[in-house]
């Protein structure tokens, strides 16, 4: 492969511009041609595009957002989009392209890869919900920020005896609520891959540990279980009797200085992925395996099945009492 493109799709993750970096590095030691290609696969409709060289990319490895801009795009998921961004590649005189985004992103480099378009994905996103790799970059920023935020929270609530409900991003998917949650000492974590009851399952817990001499309960939400929190609260008050206070994380988990971790396994994605398509291996998906980087095709990615540790939901209801 001569010349590539490189984009991002989807929420931005900490860590997707060491990510560009690196493949940018990397095929420019193969004299390799890159093409950056701006706001996700809207940049590929509409040909906005910036050609990247190794001086292109000094210095982003420690910032957060994605310096190709991301976007989500409604056209990708037409037949018409999908032909016309494979045309579009062609016209940039693109050979082959790295997808960096989560599953939905993937979703759509697999119809580019059916469509004749040879495509890596790297897995980029802060909810560590695709299927076929241990880690996505930008969760573990993600869990660092949520992590401080509610470290801050609990302070306030054990001052003040109360209650602190926590909204933690992670779409459908509750691993980084299960992870924050373990790592803040949560009394409780709700996750959507565990159903749970407010009044018999959370206040039934929030008694249990007043009847310990708990004062101050932390309970971490995961934004999948779609739940009416203000409701939750005015349950746990009339229930438990413990005055509740709700807080939404939000997009603050997705900003911020990427860790060390990111940093690392973005490095050793961005290469895999470029050295995969030097090699002229393409429709594949970089992964994180037992701490090993390796691929997947893409098509048998998308279809594999990835859920939470339910034995560490178990053990982190345990110790919470
Ligand atoms: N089934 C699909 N078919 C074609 N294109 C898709 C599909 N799903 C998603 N896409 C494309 O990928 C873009 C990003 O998808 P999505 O919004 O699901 O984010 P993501 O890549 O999963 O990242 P994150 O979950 O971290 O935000 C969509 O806006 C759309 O352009
Ligand atoms: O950027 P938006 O459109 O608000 O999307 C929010 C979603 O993106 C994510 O931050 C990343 O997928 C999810 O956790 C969240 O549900
Ligand atoms: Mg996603």
């Amino acid at each position: 492969m001569k010349t590539i493109g490189i984009l991002t799709s989807g929420g931005d993750a900490p860590g997707m511009n060491a990510a560009i970096r690196s493949a940018v590095r990397t095929a420019c030691h193969s004299a390799m041609e890159v093409i950056g290609i701006h706001r996700g696969y809207q940049g590929l409709l509409h040909g906005d595009t910036v050609p990247l060289d190794s001086n292109a990319v000094s210095c982003i490895v420690k910032d957060g957002g994605t310096v190709l801009y991301t976007a989500r795009c409604q056209e990708m998921f037409t037949q018409e989009g999908i032909q016309k961004a494979v045309e579009n590649a062609r016209g940039m005189g693109l050979d082959g392209l790295v997808v960096i985004g989560g599953d939905g992103s993937f979703a759509a480099a697999e119809k580019l890869c059916a469509a004749g378009l040879p495509t890596v994905g790297i897995p980029g996103t802060i909810d560590n919900d695709i299927k076929c790799t241990d880690y996505t970059i930008g969760f573990d920023t993600a869990c660092n920020v949520a992590v401080e935020a509610i470290d801050r929270l609990r302070d306030t609530a054990r001052s003040h005896e109360k209650c602190s409900i926590i909204e933690v991003m992670g779409r459908n998917a509750g691993f980084l609520a299960l992870d924050v949650g373990l790592a803040v000492g949560a009394a409780d974590v709700l996750v959507p891959e565990a159903a749970f009851d407010v009044e018999h399952d959370v206040c039934q817990n929030i008694l249990e540990r007043k009847r310990q001499g708990k004062t101050h309960h932390i309970i971490v939400v995961s934004e999948g279980c779609k739940i009416d929190l203000q409701k939750m609260a005015e349950i746990i008050v009339e229930k438990t009797g413990v005055d509740s206070r709700i807080t939404i994380l939000g997009h603050i988990q997705r900003g911020g200085t990427p860790t060390m971790l990111d940093r690392v396994y973005a490095a050793k994605m961005g290469n895999y992925a470029v050295e995969l398509l030097r090699k002229g291996i393409a429709n594949r998906v970089v992964a994180i395996q037992r701490d090993q980087v390796v691929d997947f095709d893409i098509r048998e990615a998308l279809a594999m099945k990835k859920n939470i540790d339910f034995g560490l939901l178990e053990i982190c209801r345990n110790i919470s009492n």
